[in-house]
């Protein structure tokens, strides 16, 4: 199914208790892939908010598994509405359980004298030529058939191997009607946790938290365009790893930051 007719049915559902699912293929083993969970989250949420207030920042607790082809709705709370910024929160249920929570912030431009730019770029090589994560049924995660992965430096999944980082380009296989920040936040997820290759062996591995940052304003992007990735292990120890990524448009504008925690079973 493609991303927008599950983005459109989860907008129908702001406010409502009706349910919806997600179909085997946006699964990523037992669970939803985390991505598009968020960006539906972020979608019920976003309708309570005025237009001129864009996503600043989102955070995804992944609390269970949010299982494919069973019913699920939606939650959401407006937890404060100042002159520029609103904030807010959201929980997806499915089955009386809490499956993910998350809390937003969404803010207006005020007047500022202060102004930091970006310095961070980066060098990675251009995608086209560059190897694909394969969508090989039964071994790689369902979502991956929507997606294309361009590895520029790193490691395949469960390989063994020394290096903590992993850079790369992403983008739709079927490019949407139009790249909202929905579409960034489930991209931007698409990646394996940049340990997950330094597993020497096949072990579940999870996302419990993931803290999102959008620099604005995004310059328009289209919908077929490649998005650069570079992530890092900053630390793992104790069945627990920590990363950061950077991710750029294709003129190379910084346009998001992301963090996450992730259980590693192994
Ligand atoms: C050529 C080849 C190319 C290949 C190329 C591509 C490969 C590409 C791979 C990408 C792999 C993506 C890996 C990120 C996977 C997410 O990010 S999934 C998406 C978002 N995250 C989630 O849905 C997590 C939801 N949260 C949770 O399930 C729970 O909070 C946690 C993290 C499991 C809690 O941890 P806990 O308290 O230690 O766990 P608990 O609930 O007691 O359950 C533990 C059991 O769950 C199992 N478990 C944990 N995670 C999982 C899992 N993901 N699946 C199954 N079992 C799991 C554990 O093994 C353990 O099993 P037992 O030892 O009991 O048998």
């Amino acid at each position: 199914m493609h991303i927008d007719t599950l983005l459109q049915t989860a907008k129908a559902l702001t406010d409502s208790q009706a349910t919806m699912t997600l179909p085997e293929d946006w699964a990523q083993g037992r669970t939803a892939f985390g991505g598009i969970s968020a960006a539906l989250l972020y979608t019920v949420m976003k309708e309570k908010v005025a237009d001129d207030r864009p996503l600043r920042s989102l955070t995804t607790n992944f609390v269970g598994p949010l299982f494919a082809d069973t019913p699920f709705s939606f939650e959401v709370e407006v937890l404060r509405e100042g002159k520029n910024a609103s904030q807010l929160t959201a929980r997806i249920i499915q089955d009386d359980q809490i499956a993910v929570i998350q809390q937003a912030c969404f803010g207006t431009d005020r007047f500022s004298d202060i102004e930091v730019s970006s310095s961070e770029t980066h060098q990675l090589t251009e995608p086209h030529n560059l190897p694909r994560i394969p969508m090989i049924p039964g071994q790689t995660p369902n979502f991956i058939q929507h997606l294309d992965l361009a590895i520029s430096e790193g490691a395949m999944p469960f390989s063994g191997s020394p290096l903590s980082s992993l850079n790369g380009w992403m983008r739709f296989k079927q490019a949407p009607e139009q790249i909202t920040d929905a579409h960034l936040i489930s991209l931007i997820d698409a990646w394996p946790p940049a340990v997950l290759q330094m597993m020497k062996q096949l072990a579940p591995a999870s996302t419990m938290m993931w803290n999102l940052e959008f620099i604005h304003p995004h310059q328009p992007v289209k919908p077929d365009e490649w998005f650069a990735y570079k992530a890092h292990t900053r630390q793992a120890a104790g069945g627990y790893a920590h990363l950061e990524a950077n991710i750029w448009d294709s003129a190379g504008e910084l346009i998001a930051i992301s963090r996450q925690s992730v259980a590693v079973f192994c």
